[in-house]
């Protein structure tokens, strides 16, 4: 076994390294325990968990389905539909807007974890996770759902006899801290949730050494992105490593009920990430950080004048400024860009808003409308760089090595660096030899791409990306070793061929 699971007061249980592990080695494979719709989702078929119009239903229960096929999957038949059926209880009018949440199917994946009570999984792995029944109790999402979950089950569906209120409590708590969010294996994979009982034991860290993925069937791989030596944490993120400090801290304590306390929550600075620094308005190079970011209500103040802004105050600002970001057209090069210039002036250049709005565009450039590679300047793709590299920054301190992210940003850099060299070459701006150089710096940029995605599941989004980053790189390869003598034709007296 590479890893150990140990126990101490802080966080229960948690999981070392059995051995010196390698960055990118595997330690892990399991299969869900549970798989189901996600607490607040849209009308989903209960086979397939595909988001459907909501006008299918299954002929024994009358919930929905994509069709007959969907209804005779073991994982409605052999699970809910059974209960449905048996208590007559169909499903309502779905909500018009089919994006819109649809409470009656947040019973279903809790059902689904009951109905494995007794099991030698449910002994041995489900019963041990942490539930937090206590912190949750009497709580606005623990009264949501004794009237949606726990009362639905037991007096609607007539489980009372089978099973206990605080035991659906407990299996929703169970859900609530340990679930993660995968794709359906449907084409376009909605959001579903399925729980892991061993990854879910890796504690939380905001700077995480591995990385999971889900594949169509539900299995997770679990791999390590840096080195991690004999007797050494291994650590997940429950949160977005891009937010800032005080989004991620709330975010773990209203819905992973503690105080992350990691070093990266602890530095003002996040590490040198500055993914929470303000700009000092009365005072030129100043930063304004929070005086304790451990402190949830910390007033925030520059380090180099006296200027100090209140958390409050902060607070709000922050809020203003991310419901602009959250209503932008998903597509928008142009609303972005000027975001950028209005904020520049207020927020770190790192700020987690500024880096939102840049890796948003770090991937828009070169895809969106009017903005393909095809239709680019120069100066566009050297914009797209520069966004790579802002982003690329960031991703070495908060997710360092192989992971998802960096692979994602070092694939997008490779295209702009090769096209950018190309097109300075043809307009004489580069000497052959420049030439050379910086596509062999694209091809190993495109090759650590190809090291890292290569990890992922072949058939998700980023191991599809895998497949075509691989092709990109053999012809990126091909070009290089032509090119020398292309650049002796083209550039006469240029020798670079040795
Ligand atoms: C997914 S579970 C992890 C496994 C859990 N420790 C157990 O014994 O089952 C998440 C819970 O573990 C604890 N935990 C995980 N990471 C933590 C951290 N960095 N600091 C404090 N508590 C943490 C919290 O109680 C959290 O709600």
């Amino acid at each position: 076994m590479a890893y150990e699971v140990k126990c101490n007061d802080k966080v229960g249980r948690y999981v070392v390294a059995a051995r010196d592990l390698e960055a990118g080695e595997e330690f892990l494979e399991e299969t869900a325990a549970v798989v189901g719709p996600k607490h607040h989702t849209p009308p989903v078929c209960l086979g397939c968990l595909a988001l459907v119009a909501g006008d299918t239903f299954c002929g024994r229960c009358g919930w929905l389905v994509c069709g007959p096929e969907c209804a005779d999957l073991p994982v409605h038949k052999d699970a809910e539909c059974a209960i449905f059926a048996s208590a007559n209880v169909k499903f309502g009018p779905p909500p018009e807007d089919p994006t819109a949440d649809c409470p009656q199917l947040e019973c279903v994946t809790p059902l689904r974890l009951l109905l494995s009570v007794g099991s030698e999984r449910w002994s041995n792995e489900v019963v041990k996770m942490e539930s937090h029944s206590e912190k949750r109790r009497g709580g606005a999402d623990w009264e949501a759902d004794q009237v949606n979950i726990v009362n639905f089950l037991l007096e609607r569906c007539k489980l009372t006899g089978k099973y206990t209120a605080e035991q659906i409590h407990q299996v929703c708590g169970i859900l609530a801290v340990n679930a993660f969010e995968a794709r359906s294996s449907v084409s376009g994979g909605n959001a579903v949730r399925a729980l892991y009982p061993q990854l879910a034991i890796l504690s939380h860290n905001c700077v995480p050494n591995t990385s999971h993925s889900i594949s169509s069937d539900y299995k997770v791989r679990v791999r390590t992105t840096v080195p991690v030596k004999k007797g050494e944490e291994l650590f997940s993120t429950y949160t977005h490593t891009l937010q800032p400090t005080y989004a991620r801290r709330k975010h773990l304590k209203l819905s992973k009920y503690f105080e992350c306390q990691c070093s990266r929550c602890a530095d003002p600075e996040e590490l040198g990430s500055n993914l929470s620094t303000i700009k000092c308005p009365k005072c030129e190079w100043g930063w304004v950080r929070a005086e304790n970011p451990l402190i949830e209500a910390s007033d925030y103040k520059c380090g180099k004048c006296e200027f100090k802004m209140s958390n409050a105050d902060t607070m709000k600002a922050m809020e203003i400024i991310k419901n602009q970001l959250d209503y932008l057209d998903p597509e928008s090069v142009e609303m972005r860009e000027q975001l950028i210039k209005k904020y520049h002036s207020f927020l770190h250049p790192k700020h987690a808003h500024l880096t939102a709005l840049k890796h948003a565009l770090s991937q828009l450039y070169g895809r969106a409308l009017d903005y393909t590679f095809d239709e680019m300047p120069d100066l566009l793709m050297e914009r797209k760089i520069e966004l790579c590299r802002h982003m690329l920054q960031i991703a070495d301190i908060i997710e360092p090595g192989l992971s998802r992210l960096r692979g994602m940003i070092l694939y997008e850099l490779h295209a702009p660096l090769i096209m950018l060299a190309r097109s300075l070459y043809q307009q004489n701006a580069l000497t052959g030899l420049a030439l050379l150089t910086r596509m062999q710096e694209a091809e190993k940029v495109l090759a650590q791409a190809v090291q890292i995605l290569s990890l992922e599941d072949p058939e998700s989004m980023e191991g599809q990306l895998a497949a075509q980053a691989r092709f990109s790189l053999q012809q990126l390869q091909q070009t290089i070793t032509m090119l020398p003598q292309q650049i002796d034709i083209v550039d006469g007296d240029e020798h670079i061929g040795g």
